[in-house]
């Protein structure tokens, strides 16, 4: 046996033999309501960064370094709203190895028990061999995932097949703002010797198969601000003689998308790059059941029913999803109000090759001129609220090789490669600042429910994982 056979067969019963250790490791991190977009939740957010640097120190960290990121630029309520910092690590320095620069991120989405949980989001449970929580799967259990392996090789005193350098933000699910300018300064210091990248922040496509991922879309996330009187007022003295702020955004909303996904913005589509023939010979091969997209999404929506479609309109078409109002009634009852002010908000994920300034110019111009063909005197803003780059690699490097045999050796499965319709802005900011490619390997299945209620990840998933990260570490760390 390879010393890097002997070194993975270690490892893997450690990594089992550890595995209440894990559990508890996520426990604690999904119990912190690191929510990067509820600016009220910002202290903790903050305190998952040092839950965080407190777990590197422990795991023997050569180096943590806490790079605060300043104030959050508008549009953002509280104006002296500190942005969460970046936590930075280096394990190892050892010139004869490979620098692996690992991404992910402490922050997660909102979760509230009253949007259906079962159970208390922050509080993870074991249930049917998952792990239900907000950021189980997106992206506390893959950051655990990377921590638990440094920890199996500690306990082993086994040396670590690459150095690594550590780089968690907790602005992610919010644009990863700040971000882009701490790596292009760090670009030739912090980060000066990195090979290469790996992200383990997405999915699988369905819930059987592993996959090794290539390409990303991006998002533009937009809000319109209606304001009208200067209270919500009551609608049986006001309603039908004053102009209403949430009828004109339901109206302006309405004109940007059709009901079967297609954008209705002139321009938006024409920028999108045609489809090649070998792009078309693709999807062919992965393996794919439209029926798990029906599981997935809790339902029978589907606007597409066959494959190629599916795959094509959430990896390399671009697609406008209205989220929601800020500023309307949404609780439960039949309260009667008018609001006076009310915030749209809306995104765009972007494909080769949409220009993100020019898309915002048309969406802007669009909105506004929707907005005046009201002929409402209520106060109209159209604006972007946060870009993030879509990103599109060529898998067939030292990364993807290495990344294949990891996961053949822990899933005994030769994994698809596979594009992600989310969105991780930093990406290409890696790439392009650090000259280095990309590797996006995914611990979690395709239904664990991201963003949704009762987010979970598989026990094994999670284990499995650790061991697939930890064997793509040895892997990588033996290229030429
Ligand atoms: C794929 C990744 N785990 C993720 O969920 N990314 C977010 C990032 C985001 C938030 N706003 C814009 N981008 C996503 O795709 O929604
Ligand atoms: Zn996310
Ligand atoms: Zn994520």
């Amino acid at each position: 046996m390879s010393d890097i056979e002997t070194n993975l067969k270690q490892l893997f019963s450690k990594i089992d033999e550890l595995k209440p250790a894990f559990i508890e490791r996520l426990t604690k991190a999904v119990a912190i309501p690191s929510v990067s977009s509820d600016e009220t939740l910002r202290p903790k957010v903050v305190e998952m960064a040092n839950f965080l640097q407190n777990e590197l120190k422990n795991l023997g960290a050569d180096d943590i370094s806490i790079k605060e990121l300043g104030i959050q630029p508008p549009p953002v309520n509280d104006s002296n709203l500190k942005l969460p910092p970046i936590v930075l690590s280096k394990f190892g320095s050892d010139p004869n190895k490979k620098t692996i620069l690992i991404y992910g991120h402490y922050d997660v989405q909102p979760a509230l028990l009253e949007d259906g949980w079962n159970s208390d989001p922050f509080v993870l449970i074991e249930k049917d061999n998952k792990l239900i929580g907000r950021g189980s799967t997106d992206d506390k259990g893959p950051v655990m995932g990377w921590l638990n392996s440094l920890q199996a090789h500690k306990e082993l005193n086994i040396p670590l097949p690459v150095n690594i350098v550590f780089c968690f933000e907790g602005m992610e699910e919010s644009g990863s703002i700040g971000l882009d300018k701490l790596i292009q300064k760090e670009a030739k210091s912090y980060f000066n010797n990195v090979n290469s990248v790996c992200i383990s922040d997405n999915y699988w496509l369905g819930t059987k198969k592993p996959v090794l991922t290539y390409g990303l879309r991006g998002c533009n996330y937009y809000q319109l601000i209606i304001k009208g009187p200067g209270a919500d007022l009551h609608s049986g003295i006001f309603g039908g003689i004053i102009h209403e702020p949430m009828t004109d955004l339901i109206k302006v909303m309405s004109t940007l998308v059709d009901i079967n996904g297609n954008i209705l913005i002139p321009g938006v589509n024409e920028m999108v790059a045609p489809v090649t023939e070998k792009e078309d010979e693709l999807y062919k091969d992965i393996e794919f059941d439209v029926n798990e997209l029906n599981l997935a999404s809790g339902s029978n929506t589907a606007i597409y029913q066959d494959k190629k479609n599916i795959l094509m309109h959430r990896w390399r078409y671009p697609s406008l999803s209205l989220h929601g109002i800020e500023g309307a009634f949404s609780g439960a009852g039949a309260k009667t109000v008018i609001p006076s002010k009310v915030i749209g908000k809306f995104s765009i994920r972007t494909v080769p090759d949409m220009d993100s300034e020019k898309l915002t110019k048309l969406v802007t111009d669009f909105c506004n001129a929707k907005f005046k063909d009201l002929g409402s005197p209520n106060e109209f803003k159209a604006e972007l609220i946060h870009d993030g780059a879509y990103w599109v690699s060529d898998p067939f490097n030292d990364e993807f090789t290495s990344a294949k045999l990891a996961t053949k050796k822990v899933w005994g499965i030769e994994p698809d490669l596979t594009r992600e319709g989310g969105s991780i802005p930093i990406t290409l900011t890696f790439e392009q600042e650090l000259g280095a490619n990309v590797l996006l390997l995914p611990m979690g299945k395709g239904d664990d429910g991201a963003h949704s209620i009762n987010e979970k990840l598989d026990v094994p998933n999670y284990i499995e994982g650790t061991k697939t990260l930890t064997a793509y570490l040895h892997y990588y760390g033996a290229t030429k």
